[in-house]
């Protein structure tokens, strides 16, 4: 068993009847290997392949709607590709007749745009979801113990543990769904946009936590943005989605010497030079010196479909509270109705 997930609370907290798996020790934690997403005549992908190598934090760029999210929905199972073949930690997730995908799913945490918390519960019960339901053994105490120290960890004040999502700002609100992503110990975590509607100081601030957070943990990172900074401060290598498929991946030196018309405009435009001299000058980090909760605004909405992603992951029975997946007032958060089942699966 690897150490450090055998140090972790999680495993500290489970009895011995239900072993933690161990870490998965592959080069490769995902391997998608040609997949093709369609949706009526309109094809996302065709024949798309990427290797995340393990330890690294993989930027995930291209144009809007070239299908990153798409990407990202596809290799934690909530999007079924047509055809190809998807391993995540040596796990076939395209096999539906697998019986271990409880097991692999407790094992990747998942920030959805916009944080996507569920709005009638608390930041720490939004953060016991996962554990209640992948750990449904570990009593109260441990749970809300546990649960604070994810919260914590994301660079939030214990204070923010009994707040409602709509008492927090937008940089909080991506730190809890952070804390919810990293509730089950996981070893791979996937953001999708996760500095979308902050403000610079704050996206810099969210930017260094995730790469101190990769660091400590030991985390492998799978980040869909369009933020240029964020590639440029903390990205180990990149991946371009354009024409149904990843056509480079390496560090942003390695694709700046490929010659493809989107990578040289994206990169080398005003926004992507602009970016590399704050790189260089190393301004951007150096410039955050106040809580985010002081400094960044709210996010404005559009989250709705993410929040329907979250139910389908997390939001397993009626008495953790639920989210509306049907949530279309766009405003960063599920509306959650008690008592009732998840929808939109
Ligand atoms: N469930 C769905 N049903 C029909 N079409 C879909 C569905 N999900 C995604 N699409 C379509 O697939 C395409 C890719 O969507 P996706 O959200 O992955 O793009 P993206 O690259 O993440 O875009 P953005 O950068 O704007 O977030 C879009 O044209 C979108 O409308």
């Amino acid at each position: 068993m690897g150490s450090k997930r055998a140090n972790k609370l999680i495993a500290r907290a489970i009895n011995e009847a239900q072993p933690v798996p161990p870490e998965f020790d592959g080069e490769y934690p995902i391997v998608v290997e040609g997949i093709t997403n369609a949706f009526g005549e309109q094809t996302v992908h065709e024949d798309l392949s990427l290797k995340v190598k393990r330890g690294e934090i993989l930027g995930v760029v291209g144009g809007s709607g070239t299908g990153k999210s798409v990407l990202m929905r596809s290799i934690i199972g909530l999007q079924h590709p047509q055809s190809g073949r998807i391993e995540v930690m040596g796990h076939d997730i395209t096999d539906h007749d697998s019986d271990d995908d409880a097991d692999i799913r407790s094992r990747w945490g998942v920030l959805f745009q916009g944080g996507a918390l569920f709005s009638t519960l608390t930041v720490a019960e939004n953060v016991e979801v996962p554990l209640k339901q992948f750990y449904p053994e570990i009593s109260d105490e441990l749970r809300h113990e546990i649960s604070r120290y994810k919260v914590r960890l994301s660079g939030l004040p214990e204070e923010a543990t009994s707040k409602y999502p709509s008492e927090l700002s937008g940089g909080m609100k991506k730190r809890a769904g952070l804390a919810r992503a990293l509730a089950l110990d996981p070893e791979l975590v996937f953001l999708d946009e996760p500095t979308a509607g902050l403000d610079p100081i704050g996206a810099a601030a969210f930017d260094n936590l995730t790469r101190e957070l990769a660091d400590t943990l030991g985390l492998t990172v799978f980040l869909i943005t369009h933020d240029l900074d964020t590639l440029y401060a903390i990205c180990d290598r990149v991946a371009v989605l354009a024409d149904k498929k990843v056509i480079a991946v390496g560090t942003i030196p390695e694709l700046l010497a490929l010659d493809h018309p989107w990578i040289q405009e994206y990169f080398n435009g005003p926004r992507g030079r602009s970016a590399e001299a704050t790189h260089q000058s190393g301004e951007r980090g150096k410039r955050h010196d106040k809580p985010d909760e002081e400094i960044d605004g709210d996010l404005t909405g559009g989250v709705g479909a993410y929040s329907a992603d979250a139910a389908r992951v997390w939001g397993a029975d009626g008495d953790q509270g639920v989210a509306d997946a049907r949530d279309g007032d766009n405003d960063g958060e599920d509306d959650a109705m008690d008592n009732e089942g998840p929808r939109g699966a």
